[in-house]
């Protein structure tokens, strides 16, 4: 083709590309595409400038988004988990970025020394707003029940927050006097009596499994189904008593259910466009409603355990006295707002522990080098092995392997969001600032990731693998432990001399974070710790349980955010009961 027939032919797509473009509407479709791109080109820019100037303590750089007003959203609902790895990594390290959603703005705190500032700031405790939004929409609080939430800014320690309302009197402070509740009832000694409770009631469940023979092999279609119902049966057991379950047998499956479903409610999907989740959350909501009557009618104190705390009919000091005092005394909460609450209190309880319970054990008799050393160091510590049902708890909590266990589960399952913010003054967290009233989120999922703070033994054992090994310090290897060799030869306290290897959690602090922190932190974490290991342990001693399909394991991307992950598939094992319980 000549040069001239050539551009004939070009002008002429040139003409027609022109004459599609020049309807008002496409015209009007070309610009705002090019203003948008020019947009998301600026706002890169900008945020690598903010990057780069590191004077001072500075807001966190507001990541770019294509889309305004729409910001993240788009991005964080279709995959969260990268969504949030993109946007709080920069150049390989973690770091901290503003991000948007639908115009307002939260702030992702995500590099360690702010982690660890945030944990420790007397001003920062989860936002009240969270806390409203959450028993909205997960719990169903109706917003009768909302209003001594709305009126409280005072936070949850016993001196109210500098600047928060003067008026505001001391038994409307909803937020100290749960907290002051939840911690008294789940450590020091309101712990041990709902420890008892659980142990027990586990223990008498896993015996009446009539279903599982001595020393005959026998088979279970979900090994995650069968175990979750009887911890969960037996943990609400402890704290609501048994008249709760007398009457509703069938809340457990509902509890189940719900859980289940619970990421739909946790997106805000409306009723009218998916009636189930709202549907099973209403049936147990009428079940405890049910409850309250008989239980109103049926207390006496006479009852009450001599330990002060178990009853029949409320079940624990802590259930029974918040019924007081929000029922009767302040009449904060009617039956429906009562409801609510306690099925956040039921779901809070039961199912972040007992994941990571029955994911525990599962690792555990995936790897029978593992199950193998673990029936030898309770055998090492009790005698004979099944000893630790009735040894003091502490003995068993101590125990290195089974520690390592219990951490590296919640190092790898444990996906939870912290949040925080401090409704009356600005914080500032060392390089960044958290502006008044705005919320700072920590990923517990991105933190346990951090590949430039954990040891991987060399690549060896990737942040990806369960690997208990990864919370054993072995004195004569230089790079065993948590964090990376590098880190821990700069922070270590050589604080064992025993020679030999033990567990530590040294150099974790804003890393390991499965429980959040600060005043805010699970006030149930020792009551959980103590669920992961009497489960685990009795499991080991009681049973031996082989996968049927290794292949099942599998988690839900879809909770990711909610806490301990669950699995997402059946996973079926063969078990039999050991006629001997006391060999490894
Ligand atoms: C592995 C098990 C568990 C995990 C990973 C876990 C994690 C968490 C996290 C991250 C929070 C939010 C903390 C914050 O806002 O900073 C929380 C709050 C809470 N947890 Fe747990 N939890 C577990 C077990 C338990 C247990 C066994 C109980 C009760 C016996 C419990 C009761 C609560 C309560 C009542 C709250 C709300 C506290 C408040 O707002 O005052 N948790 N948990």
């Amino acid at each position: 083709m000549s040069n001239a027939a050539f551009h004939v032919l070009a002008m002429r797509h040139v003409r027609y590309a022109l004459s599609i473009t020049a309807s008002p509407f496409s015209n009007m479709i070309v610009v705002l595409g090019a203003v948008v791109a020019l947009n998301y080109m600026l706002a890169w820019i900008r945020y690598h400038f903010a990057r780069r100037d590191r004077h001072g303590t500075q807001v966190p750089p507001k990541y770019p988004t294509l889309v305004p007003f729409l910001g993240d959203a788009i991005s964080s609902a279709w995959d969260l988990e990268s969504f949030l790895y993109r946007a709080t990594h920069y150049h390989g390290k973690l770091t901290s970025t503003r991000i948007s959603l639908l115009g307002s703005n939260m702030y992702i705190m995500q590099d360690r020394e702010t982690v660890e500032k945030m944990m420790k700031h007397p001003s920062l405790a989860s936002p009240m707003s969270i806390i409203i939004v959450t028993l909205r929409f997960l719990f169903g609080m109706p917003e009768t029940g909302l209003k001594v939430y709305k009126a409280d800014d005072s936070g949850p320690l016993a001196k109210p927050l500098p600047g928060s309302n003067p008026d505001l009197g001391p038994e409307n402070r909803i937020d100290y006097l749960l907290h002051q509740s939840f911690n008294q009832a789940f450590s020091g000694p309101g712990l041990r009596p709902t420890t008892q409770r659980f142990n027990k009631a586990l223990l008498a469940k896993v015996k009446m499994m009539n279903q599982i023979e001595d020393n005959c092999w026998g088979s279970i279609d979900d090994f995650f189904e069968v175990f979750g119902k009887i911890t969960i049966g037996a943990l609400s057991q402890a704290i609501y008593g048994p008249l709760l379950l007398q009457l509703h047998p069938d809340i457990i499956d509902d509890l189940w259910d719900y859980d289940d479903v619970l990421p739909w409610l946790a997106r805000g999907i409306p009723r009218l466009l998916m009636p189930g989740p709202y549907r099973t959350r209403d049936k147990i909501r009428r079940k405890l409603r049910n409850w309250y009557v008989h239980a109103r009618q049926g207390f006496q104190e006479s009852n009450i355990d001599a330990d002060g705390d178990g009853d029949p009919v409320w079940g624990s000091r802590l259930v029974r006295n918040l019924q007081q005092v929000l029922h009767v005394e302040r009449r904060s909460h009617d039956d429906e707002a009562m409801s609510s609450h306690d099925l956040a209190l039921l779901w809070a309880s039961n199912f972040n522990a007992v994941s990571a319970a029955t994911i525990a054990a599962y690792h555990i008799f995936r790897d029978p080098s593992l199950l193998a050393s673990l029936r030898a160091e309770l055998a090492a510590h009790f005698d004979p092995p099944s000893a630790f049902i009735t040894a003091d708890p502490k003995t068993l909590l101590k125990l290195p392997l089974l520690s390592a266990v219990y951490a590296e589960t919640l190092r790898l399952h444990v996906k939870v969001f912290f949040m925080a913010s401090s409704p009356h003054n600005n914080v500032n967290l060392g390089r960044w600032k958290l502006p008044k009233g705005a919320t700072g989120v920590v990923s517990s999922g991105i933190s346990h990731m951090d590949d430039t703070y954990w040891n991987d033994a060399g690549g060896q054992h990737p942040l990806s693998e369960f690997w208990p090994g990864r919370f054993l310090v072995d004195p004569a290897n230089s790079l065993s432990g948590p964090a990376r060799p590098a880190i821990t030869r700069s922070t270590s306290s050589n604080s064992s001399n025993s020679g030999k290897p033990h567990f530590s959690m040294e150099g974790l602090d804003g890393v390991w974070i499965p429980y959040g922190g600060g005043p805010s932190i699970c006030p149930g974490r020792f009551l959980a710790k103590n669920v992961v290991f009497f489960f685990c342990a009795l499991l080991i001693t009681e049973f031996d349980i082989e996968l049927l399909d290794d292949k099942s394991f599998q988690l839900d991307p879809w909770r990711y955010g909610l806490g301990t992950a669950r699995a997402k598939y059946p996973v079926p094992v063969r078990i039999r009961r050991r006629a001997d319980k006391n060999t490894i």
